[in-house]
């Protein structure tokens, strides 16, 4: 088992602005309550939720708490450390794509972390298919569409078979086969045995891809529970100022 908790984190960019407020929580696989499930976290713009993904990535530090990895503080990790633990894939692709060709940036990351030339071979031989990324290997990803990109930088991503891995927004500018791709990626990763989180927006890929959602508000989460009881809470999704999935809405007018 595999676990990832944060205890009482709270932080600020700027001093007098704290933005995350004691915020505790955690993430675990293989076991059958609802921290092992894929995790969506959701909230307004400006709720913290990339904060609180960048905190867990350790590429910000916490003021106060503390963020631990099967009972190890990560500030005490390398980066590198941190890397072959926790993949993340930004929301904006043009921050995390260096190579000059798609193949070149599959295998970028892994070559990073050591391995193998015929693991590096087969992994990209089978994110590339996941994402119907074959015909575009020799491309520069800047010459193709932002929606491809970002599909580069998930495919990449979980080439370095990150054991946790976090995704910020991966649905902008996704069209349904796009959607179809990330759906199947997450449910693989799941069965995988790794620990799924995303910041999402989209509710019905919410609703559709994960069965835990946790949900922040003003640097606090406002709830953690099951998807169904989540959005069964008119009163906590207006509060916290998101809309409830066309799914919820008609199985509501049918009751
Ligand atoms: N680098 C920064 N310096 C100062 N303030 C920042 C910085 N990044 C974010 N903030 C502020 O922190 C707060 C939380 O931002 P954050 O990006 O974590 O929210 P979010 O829930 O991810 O929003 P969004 O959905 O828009 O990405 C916001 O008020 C934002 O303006």
């Amino acid at each position: 088992m595999m676990q990832l908790e944060i205890k009482n984190l709270s932080f600020s960019y700027e001093k007098n602005q704290q933005i995350l407020h004691n915020v505790s929580v955690s993430f675990q696989n293989g076991s059958d309550d609802q921290t092992s499930l894929p995790t969506a976290i959701i909230g307004q713009n400006g709720a913290g939720k990339s904060t609180l993904v960048k905190l867990l990535k350790g590429l910000i530090k916490p003021d106060q708490g503390q963020i631990l990895q099967d009972n190890q503080a990560i500030s005490t990790q390398s980066v590198a450390e941190i890397a072959r633990q926790i993949g993340m894939v930004f929301q904006n692709p043009n921050d995390q794509i260096f190579k000059n060709t798609v193949s070149a940036e599959l295998e970028f990351g892994m070559k990073n972390l050591g391995f193998d030339k015929m693991k590096i071979r087969e992994n990209v031989a089978f994110v590339a298919e996941l994402f119907s990324l074959n015909d575009v290997l020799d491309k520069n990803p800047y010459d193709l569409s932002l929606s491809t990109r970002k599909l580069i930088t998930v495919a990449s991503v979980m080439a370095m078979d990150p054991k946790i891995i976090i995704f910020d927004e991966p649905t902008i500018a996704q069209d349904l086969r796009g959607k179809k791709a990330l759906s199947k990626a997450i449910k693989l990763l799941s069965e995988q045995g790794k620990i799924v989180i995303s910041i999402l927006h989209d509710m019905e890929f919410v609703y559709d891809n994960f069965p835990r959602v946790i949900v922040m508000n003003e640097g606090e989460i406002l709830a953690d529970d099951t998807r169904e009881r989540i959005f069964d809470d008119e009163a906590l999704i207006k509060k916290a100022g998101l809309d409830t999935p066309v799914a919820v809405k008609i199985a509501k007018l049918k009751k």
